[in-house]
């Protein structure tokens, strides 16, 4: 039985760094991956964050650093950026660090993407990864995620599963992100605050405490190596809020 979290106090803002996962977090899942909508309200709340935090605010996801840019326009260049699961990374003062993609990764979509076209499900490309969607066809769950696990074995890639979607990419975790970004100079001495709400968070959670910082669940309880919870996008939007106006 995991004990019931509560939700997190509001730290000083001067001492501590933000790192935020994006889809379940930041923004309401949608029903398809390219659907995602960042409101002005939530476009004005990272804003303050970031001039309020200024270099203290980070953005760790599964989606790509080119994805994230779509959705998130011209400041996703001001913030620290960790995507696709750990492997990449771009900060305003180290640039974009983006690793080659391979021909296995290009195999492994081809083979995804045939997939996806013969069952009717949407297929997503990623800039290291790709992905299958299956939330308009729940019943085929197993299938997809047991072809999208052969895929990555055959390649040597990592198999990712998520909601309602499994996909294939380059190794790496968000905890490895985390940390990857916590040496920044503004960063630095700064306690992490990991927020996120899918099983690919949990390494996240794991960083940001074992440097001295706190995870924080969104969503439901369930096992979880974070140490507070918040209900639902709309909370933790409330609680950055308040950080914000505390800053
Ligand atoms: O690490 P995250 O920022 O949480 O990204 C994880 C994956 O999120 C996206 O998929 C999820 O959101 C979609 C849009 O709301 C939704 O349709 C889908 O069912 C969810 O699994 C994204 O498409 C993936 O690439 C990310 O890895």
């Amino acid at each position: 039985m995991t004990e019931a979290l509560l939700p997190p106090p509001l730290p000083d803002p001067a001492t501590i760094a933000l790192y935020l996962d994006f889809d379940g977090t930041l923004v309401d899942l949608a029903d398809r991956p390219d659907a995602v909508v960042v409101e002005s309200d939530l476009a004005d709340l990272i804003d303050r964050l970031a001039t309020a935090m200024p270099g203290r605010v980070a953005i760790v996801s599964g989606r790509s650093v080119a994805q994230l840019d779509g959705f998130l326009g011209d400041r996703a260049t001001g913030l620290a950026v960790s995507g696709s699961h750990g492997a990449e990374r771009r900060t305003p003062a180290a640039g974009h660090v983006l690793p080659e993609r391979s021909p296995a990764l290009e195999a492994a979509a081809a083979e995804l993407q045939a997939f996806a076209d013969l069952n009717g499900i949407i297929f997503e490309a990623k800039s290291l990864g790709a992905g299958l969607h299956f939330r308009q066809r729940p019943e085929l769950e197993q299938e997809a995620t047991t072809m999208a696990a052969r895929v990555a074995d055959t390649h040597g890639l990592t198999m990712q599963p998520g909601k309602m979607m499994a996909e294939v990419r380059l190794p790496g975790d968000k905890g490895a992100g985390l940390r990857s970004l916590a040496t920044d100079d503004a960063m630095t001495g700064m306690l992490p605050w990991f927020f996120g709400d899918d099983v690919t968070d949990e390494d996240g959670f794991a960083a940001a405490a074992a440097l001295g910082g706190a995870g924080v669940l969104i969503g439901p309880e369930r096992e979880t190596q974070a140490a507070y919870r918040l209900d639902d996008v709309a909370a933790l939007r409330i609680w950055l809020n308040e950080l914000a106006d505390a800053a």
